[in-house]
């Protein structure tokens, strides 16, 4: 076959392969600023599992089979979501609902991205990592979607913890085991994950009532959401004292995590006590900042005063 015939032939299976789908619609699937952040709690549980500097092959192999995992789930969701997601405000813009990509593409990507990232962690990290990041998959794409966030308005406490799991992945892939320490930071993300939530649904309260979807500010108003996001930004400042009590992390961590916890405490007060349309939405936004740092420090501190 002449060079040219080989080339149209080839954009012939590409075409194809993606049909009306642009490669921006399928980066858009695997919310790809969600697992930026997971992937950054990996890394921290990574870096923190070791003395000195990880292996460089070992952690671009944990981070590139975690984050295609992750990315596969992401697109699970929207694949699985897509009905409800044509009818709420904030999702009706996505792929799958504006039929730029077809369901059938969309399972198809998310299962190769996702049988690639298991093969990647299972062939150069380890099994217990590859079969710990699969629960969290399944945990997230199938529990959490299918069945917990349109059953129970504690949906997101419980499913938390698929999110929440990148560090401990993080941890075992340098390791090979589970150390109590990396599930301090699972605890971290776990109880940061209500208020970083509830803050958004009680925005988006309309939204999910109009698709009889369960979120707390739906089924127990937003007053009684509020005191719930304050009081589980207590409960974070005092679960983030733990790996400065354990002696996992330094001063450094300590001055850091507390102004973050101070900062994240008064927007929680805000929204709570001084009523204005705007607050949950900063509320949301300001608690990805406040994890981003806080996984930040948590490395500058363990590099500088371990
Ligand atoms: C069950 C747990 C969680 C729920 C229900 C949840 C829910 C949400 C929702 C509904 C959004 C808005 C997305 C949009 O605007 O389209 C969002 C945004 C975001 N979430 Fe979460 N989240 C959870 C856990 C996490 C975790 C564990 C992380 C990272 C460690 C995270 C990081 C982010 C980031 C970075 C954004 C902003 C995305 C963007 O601007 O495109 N979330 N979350
Ligand atoms: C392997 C592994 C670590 C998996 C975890 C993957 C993952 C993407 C976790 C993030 C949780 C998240 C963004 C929940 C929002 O879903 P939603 O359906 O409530 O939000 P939406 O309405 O914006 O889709």
């Amino acid at each position: 076959m002449s060079k040219t015939m080989t080339q149209v032939s080839s954009r012939g299976v590409l075409s194809a392969l993606m049909g009306d789908a642009g490669w921006r619609d399928y980066y858009q699937v695997t919310k790809p600023k969600v697992v930026m952040l997971l992937l950054l709690t990996a890394l921290v549980g990574a870096c923190l599992a070791v003395n000195g500097l990880p292996p460089a092959g070992l952690l671009l192999a944990a981070m590139i089979g975690i984050g295609l995992m992750s990315s596969g789930a992401a697109a699970y969701n929207h694949l699985l979501d897509r009905e409800i997601d044509a009818r709420m405000m904030r999702t009706r813009g996505r792929p799958l609902v504006r039929g730029q990509l077809t369901a059938m593409r969309c399972f198809s990507f998310a299962t190769l991205i996702s049988v690639l990232g298991f093969a990647v962690l299972a062939l150069w990290v380890n099994m217990l990592t590859a079969w710990l990041t699969a629960f969290s998959l399944v945990g997230y794409a199938l529990i959490y979607t299918l069945y917990l966030k349109r059953a129970t308005p504690q949906n997101i406490v419980i499913g938390g913890l698929a999110g929440a799991a990148p560090p401990l992945l993080g941890w075992t892939a340098m390791t090979g085991n589970v150390d109590p320490h990396s599930l301090l930071l699972v605890l971290i993300v776990f109880t940061w994950t209500p208020p970083h939530f509830w803050a958004l649904a009680i925005h988006r309260r309309d939204d999910y009532a109009k698709v009889n979807m369960p979120m707390l500010p739906v089924t127990h108003g937003v007053a009684f959401t509020k005191t719930c996001i304050l009081l589980y930004t207590v409960l974070l400042g005092l679960v983030c004292l733990l790996p400065y009590l354990t002696g996992m992390s330094h001063e450094l961590y300590l001055l850091g995590s507390s102004l973050l916890n101070g900062a994240f405490l008064y927007y929680a007060w805000r929204l709570k006590f001084k009523a204005n349309s705007g607050d949950a939405m900063a509320t949301f936004k300001f608690s990805i900042v406040h994890l981003m740092l806080l996984f930040i420090i948590l490395l500058t501190d363990h590099y500088l005063l371990a």
